[in-house]
């Protein structure tokens, strides 16, 4: 595996393969690796000749009071990891390789932006966007490799792809889950053991939701509600929010049919921990 920091390299690299006939996979991550990653990184593996993975924290996404400074990092580990699961090409950049100067430009999805996540942070998937965009640009790649967990950000690259005729293939990867079904992220690492068996009640309610409509419920105000009090009875929990939203448009449903998406999300002590559900009703 090669570990390169700068765009320069990564084109290079991926531009020698594609020459000789590869197809290029790539994932992209903030790092602080766990099986999550993983799957995707094993996802693309298999159906590509070159797998590239990008390490970048991006400050972009951050809001002026999230977690920036202390966002966990390890790229010793990460590159061990990486380099076990396969990965070909390591990108991992600095903030004055990816912002040599201020942005000028912004790749924005207002109305996908603005709900759910976005009510909370505002500015955190223009941040993602412009990134991604930016990493699309540099790498080239032929598919690209997110996970189902950040269905919102899903949703955003989906549709900033189609709308910019981008020449990649988005792939989504089921979400990874601890025995017990919290959703593997690398915030879980700021729980504390006393707030770690509370963080299970996002999926508890997820669960909960999913057997509600299964057993023919199509309310989709009752079962958002069902799922808020489930999270707002938690202790050390303090919801942000539970909704039922169109899949694509993230716009909330009267009536659960087609494909939707349960999503909720909470804060436990300093971690901010999202989880969803996506749902196809015929
Ligand atoms: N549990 C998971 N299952 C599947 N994919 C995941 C999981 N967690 C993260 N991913 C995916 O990995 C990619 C990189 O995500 P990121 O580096 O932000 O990790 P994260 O664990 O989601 O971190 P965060 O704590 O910031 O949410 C994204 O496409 C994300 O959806
Ligand atoms: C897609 C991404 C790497 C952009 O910084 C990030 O939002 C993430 O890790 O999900
Ligand atoms: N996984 C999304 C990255 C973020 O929360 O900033």
């Amino acid at each position: 595996m090669k570990v390169v920091h700068t765009i320069a390299e990564v084109r290079a690299a991926v531009r020698a393969a594609r020459q000789a006939g590869q197809r290029v996979g790539f994932v992209p991550t903030m790092g602080y690796l766990h099986e999550g990653h993983l799957a995707l990184v094993a996802a693309a593996r298999r159906d590509n000749d070159l797998v590239v993975v990008s390490i970048f924290v991006n400050p972009l996404q951050f809001g002026p009071h999230e977690d920036y400074e202390r966002y966990p990092r390890d790229l010793a580990r990460d590159t061990a990891l990486l380099r076990e699961a396969g990965c070909d090409i390591l990108f991992a950049p600095s903030v004055e390789e990816m912002y040599p100067q201020p942005m000028a430009t912004v790749v924005e999805l207002p109305e996908l932006s603005r709900p759910l996540c976005g009510r909370s942070r505002p500015t955190h998937f223009r941040g993602v966007s412009t990134v991604v965009c930016k990493l699309f640009h540099i790498v080239e790649p032929d598919r690209a490799y997110f996970g189902q967990k950040d269905g919102q950000q899903l949703a955003i690259i989906r549709r900033m792809v189609a709308d910019l005729n981008m020449p990649v293939e988005v792939v989504a990867i089921p979400t990874v889950r601890e025995p017990d079904g919290l959703a593997k992220s690398s915030r879980n690492v700021y729980l504390t053991p006393e707030e770690r068996p509370h963080a299970t009640v996002l999926y508890r309610a997820l669960m909960w939701a999913k057997a509600r409509i299964d057993a023919g419920e199509r309310d989709a105000a009752q079962v958002a509600a069902g799922m808020r009090a489930m999270i707002e009875a938690e202790p050390m929990v303090r919801l942000d929010y539970a909704e039922v939203v169109d899949m694509a448009t993230l716009q909330p449903l009267a009536r659960i049919q087609g494909d939707v998406m349960l999503a909720v999300a909470a804060y436990v002590g300093k971690a901010r921990l999202i989880d969803n559900l996506p749902l196809t009703i015929s």
